[in-house]
């Protein structure tokens, strides 16, 4: 299941970039060295420090190194998500500020940049990585990720990260963290990073080595670069955009709140977005205490959701337009914007979706919509809509399960879990599903078939196999559809569409998650 905004998501984080050294973490807490000083010693207040025996202030290890090395195991061990449990485990150890952005960026980053920092520490270890203790290599990465991609001097995360490793892991990996770790830090990133391009077998092997991703999704990636008309050579800047978190976009939820309305937005910095006329751009990272957020008039959601949602809301249709359907509505980002759109124009939602706990989430998400704009949140399976009520809807979104391939500069850790063999139950759920939203569309009406995945068996394939079965669908212009979602001033001729009848997004083009959108319309043979 793909990552999504408002999903718990970790839009609100904001992890750095990975080339650019990331930033480095200094200030009065947090001293130039990347350490944390106690509260005592910023008061300047050495009491508890003297009081101590020397064999307990070596114990003594920097609490978000801490945070940052207990999420990396939690979401080894449990396949947990690193932007669900990183949060309650700052406020319940009290990591706030600076403290808590260092263990943010130390966390995530080493997660995403996991694959080039292991292609690193193999040259630095003389035994095969996975046969390392998994504590023990979380812990290199840790101290790796720290050396080569946040500008912590070489002598604190050394130290630091041979105390955390003492604590966590033993004495003897310890040493060894300190051997390897010196090893690491006697070149710069790029002289590594020269040196993993000099060593790969081939250029893409290469590339997801320093651009850290597994090799099977680089290659997906490349095709559908190429799939949909771009060169493939953009491949680099691709995997680029994946290794920054994204800026936390939020939606205005047309009918319930105004861009313009100041009281609705509290004190916070906003741009407006790129593309959709819904698009702000919040600058700065939390969007919890914004009130049009508390209250659901307005949500994160990542701006190429929005641009999918408002083209299959303006496409062109005759006749009826009165009764909408979310297809795979859960957690209820999409759902809220059409329920929102179809209120402004005298239509309904039904959000349905399989999963019970997700259903109760689109619940919520939709709590603020006005009455009359949701008829029904229902937990059922998509599947079966098609058979239960054939030509029952005017429009009807299918934002599909995936692999969320075009996400993953959300979820840190998602593109190390994901493998080829998730593809084949996916593309046949994704299948079924659009054969059912056809068949629950009447004649004339609108499917959009979207996945945050540029993945071509799970877009272009999908669409093409089900259409093969069928007479009585037609393509649309999606990007005409798109351009019009576009923003007035925000230059729909501008929006770079490729010349096909489908859209794929890009982050490093459209500054999006790759989300992928067909228009398709039922044929109409009265
Ligand atoms: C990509 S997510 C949808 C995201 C949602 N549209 C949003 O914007 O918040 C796909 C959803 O489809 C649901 N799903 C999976 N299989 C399904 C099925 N057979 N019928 C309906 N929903 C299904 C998943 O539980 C998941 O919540």
């Amino acid at each position: 299941m793909s990552g999504y905004e408002g999903d718990g998501g970790n839009a609100g984080s904001q992890d750095g970039g990975p080339r650019d050294g990331g930033r480095s973490f200094d200030d009065d807490r947090r001293n130039s060295s990347g350490r944390q000083r106690s509260a005592s010693r910023s008061r300047g207040d050495d009491r508890s420090r003297t009081s101590q025996a020397p064999s307990e202030r070596r114990k003594r290890t920097d609490p978000a190194r801490m945070a940052a090395f207990d999420v990396l195991r939690e979401v080894d061990e449990s396949d947990a998500y690193a932007n669900l449990v990183l949060p309650p485990l700052l406020r319940e150890r009290h990591i706030r500020g600076r403290d808590a952005g260092f263990a943010t960026e130390l966390t995530y980053g080493t997660l995403r940049l996991r694959g080039r920092y292991d292609a690193i520490l193999a040259t630095c270890v003389d035994r095969p990585l996975p046969g390392l203790d998994p504590a023990l290599l979380d812990a290199l990465r840790l101290g790796a990720h720290q050396v080569l991609g946040m500008r912590v001097p070489v002598h604190a995360a050394v130290s630091e990260t041979v105390g955390l490793a003492r604590n966590r892991v033993g004495a003897g990996p310890a040493q060894m963290v300190n051997a390897v770790l010196r090893r690491v830090s006697e070149r710069p990133l790029d002289e590594w990073l020269s040196i993993l391009e000099k060593e790969a077998p081939d250029a893409l092997t290469g590339l997801a080595a320093t651009e850290s991703h597994p090799l099977w999704i680089a290659r997906a990636m490349r095709e559908a670069l190429a799939g949909n008309g771009r060169d493939a050579d953009e491949i680099g800047d691709l995997l680029a955009a994946d290794n920054v978190s994204p800026r936390v976009t939020l939606v205005a939820r047309p009918g319930l709140v105004d861009v313009s309305d100041e009281a609705a937005w509290g004190d916070v910095d906003l741009v407006a977005g790129r593309w959709a006329s819904t698009a702000l751009r919040l600058e700065g990272s939390d969007p919890s205490g914004i009130p049009a957020v508390r209250e659901g008039l307005a949500g994160v959601q990542d701006e190429g959701s929005q641009l999918v949602t408002l083209a299959l809301a303006g496409a062109p249709l005759e006749g009826r337009d009165e009764r909408w359907l979310d297809l795979c509505a859960g957690p209820g980002g999409k759902a809220a914007l059409l329920a929102a759109l179809a209120a402004q124009r005298g239509a309904t939602l039904v959000a349905n979706e399989v999963a019970p706990h997700r259903a109760r989430l689109v619940e919520k998400t939709l709590a603020a919509l006005p009455d009359g704009a949701v008829e029904e949140v229902r937990t059922g399976d998509g599947r079966e809509v098609g058979a239960d009520e054939p030509g029952a809807y005017d429009r009807v979104l299918v934002d599909a399960p995936c692999t969320g391939l075009g996400a993953l500069r959300r979820r840190p850790e998602s593109r190390w879990r994901r493998t080829p063999s998730d593809l084949g139950a996916l593309t046949a759920l994704q299948r079924e599903l659009l054969a059912s939203a056809l068949d629950a569309v009447r004649p004339g009406g609108v499917v959009a078939y979207v996945t945050c995945s540029p993945h071509l068996a799970e877009t272009q394939l999908v669409v093409s196999d089900v259409l093969k079965k069928r007479d009585d669908v037609e393509r649309l212009d999606t990007p005409a559809a798109v351009r019009s979602a576009v923003r007035a001033g925000g230059g729909a001729d501008e929006i770079p569409l490729s010349d096909r009848d489908d859209v794929q997004l890009w982050p490093h083009v459209h500054g999006t998650d790759a989300m992928h959108l067909t228009l398709l319309r039922k044929m109409d043979r009265r």
